[in-house]
């Protein structure tokens, strides 16, 4: 809500020399900044464990904006201008006494402050006890903490309490980079911002839906993470379960933090938990061997990793809602790296017309598809029947073609954004509808710890793929025994 918002003039980040920093946020600092969008007088202060000078600190977020900005947007001046407003604290945050540092560098916090963790989770708690100790989380304070939010449910109870200790929900910003996706946003707009879909969005004009995230990537540097997370915790736990709320959830009365986010906790609270002996039923998982993709051979993931590891590097998981709406439709959950293509994507399916007047007359039918594609491209497509021109005297001969959206056309003229610009900016400016609310993140750690508790009881083990395929070839059994296909044109 615009009207509400307040800006902050005190950005602290921690974890500043990290690759998330370096990568999204400096980025998407520098960009909110370029379009004039920062308080005039707003400082960010940097914070991380490496020795660093406030200059050396301006020098590294430069190399980053370098490497990680598109060229026509490295302009000079405007850089120059963005780095005046860094400066950098060293800082241990396991050392308590190291947080009385951070007063000197900030200055004046008396108008309020917004604070971003972007470090490991198991980081968090000792971070919010040297700020509550230094004095920095009463007054206008908001923090803001990067996914995941720990490993488990149990963590990430004792992390939402450690938080809740010192800040009320209302100052707590929960970031998922997907909500802050222009496309993400996308749903709300489509589903709610026209009428025609709303009579048919339920379990009588829906067959199924299908939610792909697809990765080419491997590893990267982040095998020490990731090998202890696996692909359902890094990307279903948050992501794929937040796409599956927008998707799913009722209308809300109004685009606030209440309204969304209770209708969202209200499909998480409807999502079925998958019993131990439904798991290997209903999950699918698998670890890429080598193979090629975009062209180049590539190690596969213990080749990659240097050592044995049974981590899922691909899920695949039939989920059901247990609510009026969506009784009996599967919501099919898919996500991997290294895979055929980079790919994110909801397919909805509608049912089949009930009867054909076409039959024998004029080929199949194939039942109408919903594509809203969220990256690399972004668009809105519609599959439908339509007749093939033509003066055939043996009927009316149909075909499947798209009713096309581009948003990237549509669009030219507007910068596409990085996610993290839309949730700094919400963060700094105090909105946290796009933000992810402690039921929410608790409903979906419940919900796949009970299906890693199906994989440790029925001592599932991911299957090998190839890197550059869809996955392991049960993926594809998954959705053909209830006689779907997953989209994968
Ligand atoms: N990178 C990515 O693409 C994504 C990352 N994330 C999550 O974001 C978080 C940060 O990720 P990422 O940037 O990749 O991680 P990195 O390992 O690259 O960076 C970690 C940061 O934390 C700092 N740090 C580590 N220990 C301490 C400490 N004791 N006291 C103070 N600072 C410390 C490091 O400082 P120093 O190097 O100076 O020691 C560094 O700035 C992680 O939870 C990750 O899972 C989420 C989505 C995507
Ligand atoms: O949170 C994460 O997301 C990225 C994928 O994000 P995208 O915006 O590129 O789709 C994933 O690579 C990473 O493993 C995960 O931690």
């Amino acid at each position: 809500m615009p009207g509400t918002r307040q800006p902050l003039d005190k950005l602290l980040l921690f974890g500043a020399t990290g690759d998330l920093a370096q990568r999204m946020l400096l980025p998407s600092l520098y960009g909110l900044d370029e379009d004039g969008l920062l308080p005039a007088d707003m400082t960010i202060t940097g914070a991380a464990r490496s020795e660093m000078s406030d200059d050396a600190f301006r020098k590294f977020a430069k190399e980053a904006l370098d490497k990680f900005l598109p060229a026509d947007r490295k302009e000079k001046d405007k850089i120059a201008s963005f780095l005046k407003r860094l400066n950098y604290q060293t800082l241990d945050v396991t050392k308590m006494d190291h947080f009385t540092r951070i007063s000197d560098e900030l200055g004046d916090t008396s108008k309020g402050m917004a604070i971003f963790l972007s470090t490991a989770p198991s980081l968090f708690e000792p971070t919010i006890k040297g700020l509550d100790k230094a004095g920095f989380t009463h007054g206008n304070v908001r923090i803001g903490l990067e996914k995941p939010l720990g490993y488990d449910l149990a963590s990430s109870r004792e992390i939402n309490d450690a938080v809740a200790s010192v800040f009320p929900e209302d100052r707590i910003y929960r970031f998922d980079h997907y909500l802050g996706k222009e496309t993400v946003q996308n749903i709300l707009a489509l589903r709610f911002g026209n009428s025609f879909f709303e009579p048919v969005w339920n379990a009588q004009g829906i067959d199924n839906v299908q939610i792909t995230i697809a990765e080419t990537v491997g590893l990267e540097e982040r095998a020490g993470y990731y090998d202890g997370a696996g692909a359902l915790r890094d990307m279903v736990t948050n992501h794929m379960l937040q796409l599956l709320a927008l998707i799913a959830m009722e209308p809300p009365a109004r685009y606030d933090k209440d309204a969304i986010r209770d209708e969202k906790a209200k499909v998480f609270r409807c999502l079925r938990q998958i019993a131990p002996e439904d798991v290997p039923h209903n999950t699918v998982t698998g670890q890429y061997g080598p193979g090629a993709v975009d062209g180049q051979i590539v190690k596969g993931y213990l080749d990659e990793l240097g050592k044995p590891s049974v981590t899922e590097t691909f899920v695949a998981i039939k989920a059901n809602i247990d609510n009026w709406r969506w009784q009996g439709v599967p919501f099919y959950l898919r996500t991997g790296k290294r895979m055929a293509v980079r790919r994110s994507e909801i397919a909805i399916q509608f049912k089949p017309v009930p009867h054909s007047m076409f039959a024998g007359r004029g080929g199949l039918l194939q039942p109408n598809v919903l594509t809203i594609r969220l990256q690399p491209e972004e668009y809105i497509q519609m599959l439908i029947m339509a007749k093939e021109p033509g003066l055939d005297r043996d009927g009316v001969h149909l075909r499947e073609v798209p009713l096309n959206l581009s948003l990237d056309a549509e669009f030219a003229g507007t910068r596409r954004r990085i996610a993290y610009e839309r949730l700094l900016l919400d963060l700094i400016e105090g909105d946290q509808t796009l933000f992810v609310r402690r039921d929410e993140v608790e409903a979906q750690w419940a919900w796949t710890d009970a299906i890693r508790a199906g994989w440790a009881a029925n001592d599932m083990k991911p299957k090998s793929y190839a890197s550059g395929s869809w996955g392991p070839s049960t993926s594809i059994a998954l959705t053909e025994r209830d006689g779907v296909t997953w989209q994968d044109d």
